[in-house]
């Protein structure tokens, strides 16, 4: 589907929007509930990364396809093996063959799972025998993905010596392991994360327990970008969001003050509203434990013609795409001046951006949703544009109430 987006220039945007349940958040409930089932959860992702956790959880036996989510993916390796009795085959899209996994593998190796590649070394897909895990310490490198620790401290409540992880190199997203720990704590599991320490203590059974998910801040960002494209005086409403998030994206809040966004929460909501400010000519942002905003940040900076240097992007390459490719190729087309390493995205100050252009989303719904603001500065086309269904399946609807006009070519 390639849809053509474009606003009238002096629309004063004033809504309220819902978004779902932070898919983050969601997926780890989900598997917390799949081991300890009076846990109620409301508010949950309708993302498609969270409806395919739901079908891996309710399988026994036979192939799982988790399609593009990593969190499903890595999630459910750990779930799976410790599942005394199951045994399935995980696997997903060709990209996902591609996103390693091997770390995790070998960390449950070491606890005794029965984990076999089905394809390529150290890929999905794998084959899962679950099976009782003997040993309860191990450590892993902690630079790569923070999904594969969030995996472990998943299950380690349920072994019966709880674990102990010894974290190697830099920790990278470090707030989605703090994520995974606090929601352990609100169930009621003990843990202690100290240096590159993690403890996690055994429990049987939990309390019955409803945990309402917070709405998903990632998604968030894409209003920040466009309220910041907008006039001043602009308002967009978010409802169900708090201020002492479990969500790391959440920086947002304070990253947005440089261009002009402020916050303003009450009722579970969040108000924002652009006012005006003296933009600087350049942002520095160290986006190591907020690496989905990436996208939104460089592309805000873009439609204002600002230059910004994103620095501790080095996950970004093994994500749903090579973002960092896709952002110095989409952006170019745009006109911006940018260069990129490995790790980092530096974009010089532009006073132009080329019209009609038709932005390629590489199977990365934050490709398209983080381009779709820029129709407040000019008209451009999304191509599949229907990747936004991994984590935001009523993105284009949600546009539509902010008067965007949205034509399928
Ligand atoms: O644990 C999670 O829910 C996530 C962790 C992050 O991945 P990495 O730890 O691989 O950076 C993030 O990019 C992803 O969208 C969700
Ligand atoms: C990286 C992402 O997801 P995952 O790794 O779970 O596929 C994301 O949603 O931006």
């Amino acid at each position: 589907m390639k849809l053509h987006l474009s606003t009238a220039t002096d629309i004063l945007l004033q809504h309220e929007i819902g978004i779902t349940g932070s898919k983050s958040e969601s997926n780890r409930l989900l598997l917390l509930q799949a081991l300890f089932p009076n846990i109620k959860i409301k508010n949950i992702s309708n993302s498609d990364d969270a409806v395919v956790m739901q079908k891996g959880l309710a399988i026994s036996n036979g192939v799982v396809d988790i399609h593009h989510a990593g969190t499903a993916m890595r999630f459910l390796t750990g779930y799976f093996a410790a599942q005394e009795g199951k045994s399935v085959t995980l696997t997903g899209s060709k990209r996902m063959t591609q996103r390693p996994i091997k770390i995790l593998v070998d960390a449950l190796r070491d606890l005794g799972a029965d984990i076999v590649y089905a394809a390529k070394e150290g890929y999905p897909p794998i084959k899962v025998n679950g099976k009782k895990l003997t040993e309860n310490k191990v450590s892993l490198p902690a630079n790569i993905s923070s999904q594969y620790i969030s995996s472990l401290l998943l299950i380690a409540p349920s072994l019966e010596n709880g674990l102990e992880l010894e974290l190697v190199g830099k920790i990278t997203s470090v707030p989605y392991i703090k994520m995974t720990l606090a929601l352990l704590t609100e169930i009621g599991v003990r843990s202690s994360f100290k240096g590159n320490q993690i403890k996690v203590f055994p429990k049987t059974s939990v309390d019955s327990k409803t945990v309402t998910v917070e709405s998903d801040w990632s998604s968030a960002s894409y209003f920040y970008s466009l309220v910041a494209l907008s006039k001043v005086g602009t308002e967009i409403t978010l409802s169900s969001y708090k201020q002492n998030s479990l969500q790391g994206d959440s920086v947002l809040v304070e990253i947005y003050e440089a261009f002009g966004v402020q916050t303003k929460f009450a009722d579970n909501k969040i108000f924002l509203k652009k006012t005006a400010v003296s933009r600087p000519s350049k942002i520095n942002c160290q986006l190591e434990n907020a690496p989905d905003i990436a996208q939104t940040i460089a592309v805000t900076c873009f439609g204002l013609g600002l230059g910004c240097h994103l620095t501790g992007l080095h996950t970004l390459k093994i994500k749903e795409t090579d973002r960092l490719e896709a952002l110095y190729t989409e952006l170019s087309k745009l006109g911006a001046v940018i260069s990129v390493t490995d790790k980092d995205l530096t974009l010089e100050p532009s006073k132009h951006i080329n019209p009609d252009i038709a932005i390629n989303t590489y199977n990365d719904h934050r490709m398209a949703m983080a381009f779709a603001p820029l129709a407040m500065k000019t008209s451009l086309y999304v191509n599949d544009a229907e990747v936004v269904s991994k984590s935001y399946p009523d993105f284009w609807n949600d546009l539509q109430k902010l008067q965007f006009h949205i034509k399928q070519v």
